[in-house]
């Protein structure tokens, strides 16, 4: 590019001004970067330009009638030109000049190899991408359900270049947007959003005018501009609609935004009907990462895709990520200097000098009023880590002035839960960083079907052929970045890591958008080495050579996980994604303004998230593919913690089930006659089976509550109990017997009952002191008594005829004879049906009893 170059938006207004037509502006610019001279030599000299023109005649121009692009007549295997909005109200002559598009069907995937190199630097489409621009050039529809970092960025920016018509592209972060726009302007591609957020207020003008390729846009401001985008279509074109991170459409995604409902507007409002002189419908790309099968048919509902819609799907393996799961309290400044010992070693072996580096200066952190809005007195408060963090020899002073802010205003503030929770990360706007479009437009440098048929089968991971090579690389000391569940603790943790010489920054929603700007910039830069996060830096944030990310808390879904740990190893390099949680807590759902439907959906993701960490004998990469129902084509993954350390032991737990079955149906049965007479009564709850098992058991008093949860973990998930509240729940509280755990209980039990202990459970064996607070009581650790639990049922045992009698007369499909473990079923769905009455007298004596006990 010569000295004379100008920035892509100023050449093509200058050449638009000049009487060119964009496609030829566009053409030129392509061809010679964004100097104004060279791009009219190029036109003027460019005879082939008009050959190409000649060789066309207007009877190309499609058929009118079925709206969509079908198939020239004279080749059927050609599809069709696109038509452009504005060649209906064309001249010959300029029907002609458009004809270069036509060639689009025929050599497309040449012109697409060519751009992409001159822009990009690729030297190839992967495969699916080629089948989503194939999609494109047929005018179809299609829903792209590609891994996290796989390209398909790509497949809406390429149409951009090919047509020189403007994509139009929906994406629900502006972090997403800035980095996105960044990019493109690095690659010679003028881009802009549009949005709240975006100040300078001539960029909106001179979008709907065509001055740009591509646009992103939120939704709310799409639905604000439908009017002047029909206007740009029928000016300058628009090739598609892309709409981005579209799992946020579906309220069964981790990541539902009401706005993104109301994209349907794009099918009301592009297509036939609605603009008459049109003959076609623009066509709509939608794509994600994290869409499960039921997100995928949302997706397809809300938006109104055609039923020729092509669906193109690749593994959501990524082979080069190595998952692992790690207990810690992740709460105070002990877990945070035994988890990030490791990390900061990595860090400050390279910044032995400057031990202490504010790299963004701390008064451009809080935004100048309400760093944190007050809150409710009675709400629950978060742990406050900022006094641990002052009485630590680590914190000097340089960095006091960050620290003491944050402080002062998390003590002075009192942080409620509700106010920190991720869910007000979520940016619900485009109002959360001030950067200005025109830094993107290319001021840098140019550097160079079925019907919804969703048994498709994915492409194929791009495996390295040993992993066991890939293992063995050295993780080099790229970027890392700490997801972390509240916004004290980004500030409480960055502070941590750069006292302790590590160049560390917080991102959060609530911080000052400038400041946000900045860390963005640095981290891109590679000047900043760890940004600690809220979910507010997630979604399609490309930075190619992050190492590390760690997740320090659980996250509230699996898909969430997913999609921030794919921000690793984006190079296809080895990268670590460790997710540090209390193995003795039961992660809760994260306050937030939900319907009591969007509750238990949310309750549900948050119980897979958590089963996945808990659980100690299954491939991590393994479990998280089949998570978004596709089949994992290899054994395991080699690589994550279970695959490198192998399941725990396998253990005969036959004796614990059968306490714990026949406690639980003693406390169910027991109470149930009190129930029917109390309404207030709750049903038995894990604590107390737990308690009652301790004073009864010998064997089991040694075991506490967390070893007796994983235990109901691993009954509830074979299907003989389930959770008799009727709540969603992440972990079962009050367990009562489905019927396959009632046909266990006529069973004999003497055959062993194999598991693989859950990771609460190897905890709880690890532990030195085996009891939970229930030893506190000073019950149960005297009495060795380990009687059948028959008796606590009158003076039967539970295979007792009298018991027998009683089962057949409340369960009567009990089939007393079946051993379940010969042929094992289960029930999960079921509920217990109780056909039927007892004898009133017997409800009375029995509530009589246990009343008379209470007292
Ligand atoms: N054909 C290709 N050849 C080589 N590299 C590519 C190709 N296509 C895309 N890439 C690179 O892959 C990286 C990831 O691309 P992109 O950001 O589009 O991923 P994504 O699929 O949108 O991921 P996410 O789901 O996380 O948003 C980019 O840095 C891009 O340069
Ligand atoms: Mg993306």
């Amino acid at each position: 590019m010569d000295g004379s170059s100008v920035n892509c938006d100023q050449a093509i207004a200058e050449l638009f001004e000049m009487g060119f037509r964009f496609s030829r502006i566009i053409e030129a610019i392509n061809a010679v970067g964004p100097s104004v001279d060279d791009a009219v030599e190029y036109i003027f000299n460019d005879s082939r330009n008009d050959e190409m023109a000649e060789s066309h005649s207007s009877d190309d121009l499609p058929e009118k009638g079925n709206g969509k692009r079908g198939l020239s007549s004279s080749n059927p295997s050609r599809p069709m030109k696109q038509l452009k909005l504005v060649d209906l109200s064309k001249t010959k002559s300029d029907v002609k000049a458009n004809s270069e598009e036509e060639d689009i069907g025929q050599d497309w995937e040449l012109r697409v190899k060519n751009l992409m190199q001159k822009h990009f630097g690729f030297s190839a489409l992967k495969s699916f991408q080629k089948e989503v621009l194939a999609a494109f050039i047929a005018h179809q529809d299609c829903l792209v359900l590609a891994a996290t970092g796989s390209g398909k960025s790509l497949c809406f920016q390429i149409p951009a270049l090919l047509t020189g018509k403007v994509v139009v592209v929906i994406s629900p972060l502006i972090s997403l947007m800035h980095d996105q726009c960044m990019k493109l302007a690095k690659h010679g591609v003028s881009s802009c959003y549009l949005g709240s957020g975006q100040k300078d207020p001539t960029v909106e003008g001179k979008a709907m005018s065509g001055m740009y390729g591509i646009i992103y846009i939120c939704p709310e401001t799409l639905v604000r501009l439908i009017k002047p985008l029909q206007g740009l279509a029928t000016k300058r074109g628009i090739a598609l609609f892309a709409i981005d991170e579209v799992h946020c459409i579906s309220k069964w995604g981790h990541d539902f935004r009401p706005e993104y409902s109301r994209l349907s507007i794009l099918r009301e409002n592009f297509r036939t009907k609605k603009l008459k002189c049109l003959k076609y419908d623009i066509p709509l790309m939608a794509l994600t990462a994290t869409a499960t099968i039921q997100v995928r048919e949302d997706i397809r509902k809300s938006l109104h895709m055609s039923g020729e819609t092509r669906t193109v799907l690749t593994s959501f393996f990524r082979p080069n990520l190595r998952f692992s799961v790690k207990n810690s309290k992740t709460r105070n400044l002990s877990s945070y200097n035994k988890d990030f010992r490791e990390l900061i070693n990595v860090y400050t072996r390279k910044n032995t000098s400057d031990v202490r580096q504010d790299l963004i200066p701390p008064e451009l952190m809080y935004p100048s009023d309400n760093f944190y809005s007050s809150s409710d007195d009675s709400s629950p408060e978060l742990v406050d880590v900022s006094d641990d963090i002052e009485d630590d020899p680590l914190c000097g002073s340089s960095n006091r002035v960050s620290f003491q802010t944050a402080k002062s205003v998390l003590k002075e503030r009192k942080l409620s839960v509700e106010f920190l929770e991720d869910e007000c990360d979520l940016l619900k706007d485009v109002d959360d960083l001030d950067v200005s479009c025109a830094e993107f437009s290319g001021q840098l440098p140019v550097k160079a079907n079925d019907d919804f048929d969703f048994s498709v089968q994915p492409y194929p991971p791009e495996r390295p052929n040993k992993t066991t090579e890939l293992f063995d690389e050295p993780l080099g000391p790229g970027p890392t970045i700490i997801y972390v569940p509240t916004r004290n603790e980004t500030i409480a943790i960055s502070d941590f890591l750069r006292n302790s010489g590590v160049r560390a920054a917080a991102y959060n929603a609530k911080l000052r958008k400038s400041y946000l700007r900045q860390v963005h910039k640095e981290f891109h830069e590679n000047t900043l080495e760890v940004v600690v996060a809220t979910i507010a830096f997630g979604m399609g944030i490309d930075k190619s050579n992050v190492r590390r990310i760690i997740h320090y808390g659980w996250p509230q879904s699996l898909e969430a996980y997913h999609q921030e740990a794919g921000r690793a190893g984006r190079d296809g390099k080895l990268a670590d994604c460790v997710l540090y949680a209390d193995f003795s807590r039961v992660p809760t759902l994260l306050p937030s303004q939900r319907s009591e439907e969007h509750t238990k959906q949310a309750t549900r993701m948050l119980s897979d998230c958590f089963r996945y960490g808990m659980n100690a004998s299954r491939c991590r990469a393994k479990t998280l593919v089949q998570y978004f129902g596709e089949k994992f084509s290899y054994e395991n993954c080699h690589m994550c913690d279970v695959c490198i350390n192998g399941p725990p032991e396998l253990q005969d737990v036959k004796d614990e089930v059968k306490n714990f079955m026949e406690a639980m149906a003693v406390e169910y049965m027991n109470d149930y006659w009190v129930r029917r007479e109390s309404r207030y009564l709750k049903k038995p709850s894990l604590k107390l089976l737990v308690f009652r098992i301790r004073r009864k058991v010998q064997n089991n008093a040694a075991t506490d509550l967390l070893w007796w949860q994983g235990l109901a973990r691993l009954l509830e998930d074979k299907g003989l109990i389930r959770e008799g509240a009727e709540m969603p729940h992440v972990q079962i509280s009050c367990p009562e017997p489905t019927r396959l755990g009632l046909e266990f209980l006529q069973s004999k039990g003497e055959e062993p009952f194999y598991v693989y202990p859950e990771a609460d459970m190897l905890l709880s064996m690890e532990r030195s002191k085996l009891y939970s607070s229930f030893s506190g009581r000073g019950e149960g650790w005297a009495d060795s008594s380990s009687a059948g639990w028959g008796e606590e049922w009158g003076d039967s045992s539970f295979r007792s005829e009298p018991f027998k009698e009683m089962l057949s007369r409340r369960y009567p499909w009990v089939n007393p004879f079946v051993n379940p473990f010969k042929s094992p079923r289960t029930y999960p769905g079921r509920s217990i049906s109780i056909r039927a009455k007892p004898e009133p007298q017997t409800v009375r004596e029995r509530l009589n009893s246990k009343l008379s006990k209470k007292k």
